[in-house]
């Protein structure tokens, strides 16, 4: 396959070693300041660029009339506008906030471990996510896909970043050094503390995820879900 990079940062590199290793081709890279290569010959286009950046990398994607992967997150107020566009166009676009499958599985645990807790409201729910420094949005997407997860099956109405709302699923945002990514999910009460944990050790599960996906939707036309690839959930 003939991939093209919208975005070459950490997760652009990383797709490109990982992806040359499975037999693909990159034939064009877009950074913030340029761009080398050609689109147009691209079979599919994978995108990790930034919030600011991403929805126009998708619609340039879309309008070229290939496949579009988009792992970039902070950008989802475009969701809609993103999804009308490519179904007029008769296109393919597959976003998530998490591709790796390890995270895709934690997200199902997630959602069954809500489903049991649902029925002992001593146990208070929150969500912890750690990342680089050099992550520019808060929470993470996970992070949100996690909570979304949670007030599926459950009371809860939304998620806050804030201390003290009890009407809230309380996120923790940190930032620690080179950390790739960690979320955590706990079940507090007075007595105990239950508590799942997803930890990435390198950017290597959500780039091969990434990769996974281009490939799956290479002869499907639609919008689509890391759960479609996987056929999970
Ligand atoms: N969904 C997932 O599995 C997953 C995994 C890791 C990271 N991410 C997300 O992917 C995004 C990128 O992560 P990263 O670690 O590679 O970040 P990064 O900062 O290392 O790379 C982002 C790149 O985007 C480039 N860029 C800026 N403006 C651009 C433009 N107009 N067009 C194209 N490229 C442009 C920058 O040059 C930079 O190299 C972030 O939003 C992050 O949260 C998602
Ligand atoms: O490094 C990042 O940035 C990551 N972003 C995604 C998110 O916001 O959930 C996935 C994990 C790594």
């Amino acid at each position: 396959m003939k991939i093209a990079l919208l975005g070459y940062g950490k997760m652009g590199k990383t797709i490109e070693r990982l992806a040359s290793e499975r037999g693909h081709t990159i034939v064009y890279k877009k950074t913030s300041s340029a761009s080398e290569g050609e689109l147009h010959k691209a079979d599919a286009a994978i995108d990790f660029s930034t919030p600011e950046t991403a929805e126009k990398n998708i619609l340039l994607g879309l309008e070229t009339g290939i496949p579009v992967i988009s792992g970039t997150t902070g950008w989802l107020e475009a969701f809609q506008k993103i999804t009308k566009f490519c179904q007029d166009r008769n296109g393919s676009f597959i976003y998530a906030s998490n591709f790796s499958v390890g995270v895709n599985l934690f997200f199902q645990l997630n959602e069954q471990l809500a489903t049991v807790m649902n029925s002992w409201p001593e146990y208070k729910v929150s969500i912890e996510e750690i990342h680089h420094t050099q992550k520019k949005d808060a929470p993470s997407g996970t992070a949100i896909t996690v909570a979304e997860g949670i007030i599926k099956h459950s009371e809860k109405k939304k998620w806050t970043l804030n201390e003290g709302d009890p009407d809230a699923i309380e996120i923790k945002a940190r930032r620690i050094d080179d950390v790739k990514g960690t979320h955590s999910v706990y079940y507090t009460s007075e007595i105990d503390t239950i508590s799942i944990k997803h930890e990435a050790h390198s950017r290597d599960g959500f780039a091969i995820g990434a990769i996974m996906a281009a490939e799956w939707i290479l002869d499907k036309k639609g919008i689509f879900t890391m759960k479609d690839v996987l056929e999970i959930g």
